[in-house]
């Protein structure tokens, strides 16, 4: 018999409004429900303003869902003081942001360190593999600015994987690379996720949905198809 797949995230019935100062309001999640097995990867799609950030803004415990829940490897998330969805993040998940998750004036080990410090997690050997299996050995001095964007993608991605999280969740990683450097990124997501980490990825980019085994497609704050596993 095939063994289960842990579940590493499970979201459930999610609802997040935005309330303008004129007392307009926007719903930007409609009771989103999703599940991530250990190994699956998962790419959100939908039209602009869908959703999708605001989705991963949740999942990842960034921001409080008004209503439903969030598990991150069998724990809540959702619902909880800041300082403790802090210490859980730093643990329980690995996020590559739009704007990156790189802090300028550090280089490229010292990101790694400080996330692992964040997470209670010091592990030097682990570091040197990441830098190696990214092939960043050698830009590992290197601060932000002075890497190309590929390797600035790649970088972003060793510090989400410096605790060693069960999940890994990226909001456009690609946004700002070329076709070439989007597929190495892709490749090193599903090679993540072969690995048995989950992945979720939102994108425009139909190469993402491509690369996952499974797209979830945001429409106006719904989820509009979920697509089945392809292996
Ligand atoms: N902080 C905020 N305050 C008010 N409204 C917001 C806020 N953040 C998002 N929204 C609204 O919520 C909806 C969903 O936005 P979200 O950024 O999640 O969409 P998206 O699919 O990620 O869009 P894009 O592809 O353009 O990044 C949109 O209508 C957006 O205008």
């Amino acid at each position: 018999m095939t063994p289960v797949a842990a579940t590493v995230l499970e979201a459930d019935e999610l609802y997040r409004f935005y309330r303008a100062a004129e007392g307009e309001e926007t719903i930007a999640l409609r009771g989103v429900s999703l599940t991530l097995e250990a190994g699956g990867f998962i790419a959100v799609t939908g039209p602009s303003g869908s959703g999708k950030s605001t989705l991963m803004s949740c999942l990842a415990g960034l921001d409080e869902p008004d209503g439903g829940t969030v598990r991150l490897d069998g724990t809540p998330i959702s619902h909880r003081p800041e300082r403790e969805r802090a210490r859980l993040r730093a643990r329980l998940v690995g996020v590559v942001t739009q704007t990156g998750n790189l802090i300028d004036h550090l280089t490229v080990r010292r990101n790694i360190d400080l996330a692992q410090r964040i997470g209670a997690r010091p592990d030097r050997a682990w570091r040197e593999e990441l830098l190696r299996e990214l092939g960043l050995t050698a830009r590992g001095g290197a601060e932000p600015a002075a890497l190309s964007g590929g390797e600035a993608a790649r970088a972003a991605l060793a510090v989400a994987l410096a605790t060693r999280p069960p999940v890994v969740l990226a909001d456009e990683p690609t946004g700002e690379l070329d076709a070439h450097t989007e597929s190495e990124v892709l490749a090193l997501l599903s090679g993540l996720a072969e690995s048995g980490v989950g992945v979720v990825v939102a994108s425009h980019s139909p190469a993402v949905a491509l690369a996952a085994d499974r797209t979830v497609h945001l429409r106006d704050g719904r989820i509009m198809t979920s697509g089945e596993p392809r292996r």
